[in-house]
């Protein structure tokens, strides 16, 4: 199989890139800026000609979060225009569309995991401009599948895991937020799920689903766990966490207090189940000791 990845330097476009390596029936390449830029559909159209793949998977975006709120333009025309032109690339030659969503779609008063029918209620610009795009995406291409994911993290780029880790390195004590819960996801998971989606087969599963790590927690619990591997796995001294509240660490965007997705669509339609956050993470927090990034 043949697939196209949009977004080069990303978190997931490069799980997805590593998994392609060790696999002999998959051919997989990322594209992204200046080549390839969502807010081009000529740049898109023509690397899709030339690449000729049997599926794409868009795994590029605006994921600044704070920046979001005074750039909520540019964020609209990467996450929601962007995707659509691109959904709609893959509606014009028949071709497989996977479409990464967020958490941060909903407002967070629901005190249960959140189903994919749930309503929608972004509390910031990010989350406006993945809502707009999932519904953009769904609307120029019916046959799309739109995955809803959250609090990634991976030995790449800028995440919640690596931040803790460079903090801890040189803070005896710090202070994370114990009142926004969610599910911690592992880019290489997501990688595998997506994949596994793909060879499953999308045809007549056309619409939204819920994937992210399996069992939830605060991001206070996670910094927590975070530390432990690295102490554990590196032996490195651990900061001493405390649990404040999210009005003790104010943010341009609100993020919401409950963001936790059920997946058990996934699990019944592709019987694809992410692993628990607790091992992902400490295979996270072991292989940035193995490449000599924390330690
Ligand atoms: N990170 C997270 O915690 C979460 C992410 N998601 C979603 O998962 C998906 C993947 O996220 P993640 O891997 O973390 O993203 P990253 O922030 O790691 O990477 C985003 C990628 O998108 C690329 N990109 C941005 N704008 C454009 C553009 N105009 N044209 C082409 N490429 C562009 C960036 O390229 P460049 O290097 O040029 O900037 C970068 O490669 C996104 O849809 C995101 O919204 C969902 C929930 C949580
Ligand atoms: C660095 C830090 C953050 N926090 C809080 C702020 C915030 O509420 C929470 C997470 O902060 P971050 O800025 O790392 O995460 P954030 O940018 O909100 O992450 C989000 O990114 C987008 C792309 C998504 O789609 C979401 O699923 C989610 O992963 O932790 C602390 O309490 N203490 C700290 O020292
Ligand atoms: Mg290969």
């Amino acid at each position: 199989m043949r697939i196209l990845v949009a977004g080069k330097s990303g978190q997931v476009a490069l799980a997805l890139e590593e998994l392609a390596k060790g696999r002999e029936d998959l051919t997989l390449e990322t594209f992204g800026r200046p080549d390839f830029d969502l807010k081009s559909p000529t740049s898109m159209d023509a690397a899709v000609a030339a690449f000729r793949p049997d599926a794409i998977i868009n795994a590029a975006a605006y994921t600044a979060v704070d920046a979001a709120e005074t750039d909520e333009d540019e964020a609209t025309a990467i996450n929601a225009d962007g995707a659509a032109a691109l959904a709609a690339i893959a509606h014009a030659r028949g071709l497989p569309f996977l479409h990464i969503s967020t958490d941060y779609v909903f407002d967070g008063t629901k005190d249960a995991p959140y189903v994919e029918t749930d309503p929608t209620g972004p509390t910031g610009a990010y989350g406006r401009s993945k809502l707009a795009g999932e519904q953009a995406v769904m609307q120029v291409n019916p046959d799309a599948l739109v995955f809803r994911t959250a609090w990634v993290y991976s030995p790449w780029g800028k995440n919640f895991l690596k931040t803790m880790l460079k903090l801890g390195a040189t803070r005896d004590t710090l202070g994370v937020v114990a009142d926004q819960v969610g599910n911690p996801t592992y880019a290489p998971d997501i990688a595998a799920a997506l994949v596994a989606v793909l060879e499953k087969g999308t045809e007549g599963k056309a619409g939204i689903y819920h994937l992210a790590g399996t069992g939830s927690i605060s991001w206070h619990g996670f910094a927590t766990r975070i530390f432990e591997a690295g102490e554990h796995i590196a032996g490195q001294k651990a900061p001493t966490v405390n649990a404040i509240t999210t009005a003790d660490y104010p943010t341009p965007a609100k993020r919401p207090a409950n963001s936790r997705l059920d997946c058990g669509k996934l699990e019944t339609v592709f019987s694809v189940r992410l692993p628990a956050w607790e091992a992902s993470t400490d295979a996270c927090v072991k292989r940035l000791v193995e490449t000599g990034e924390v330690g």
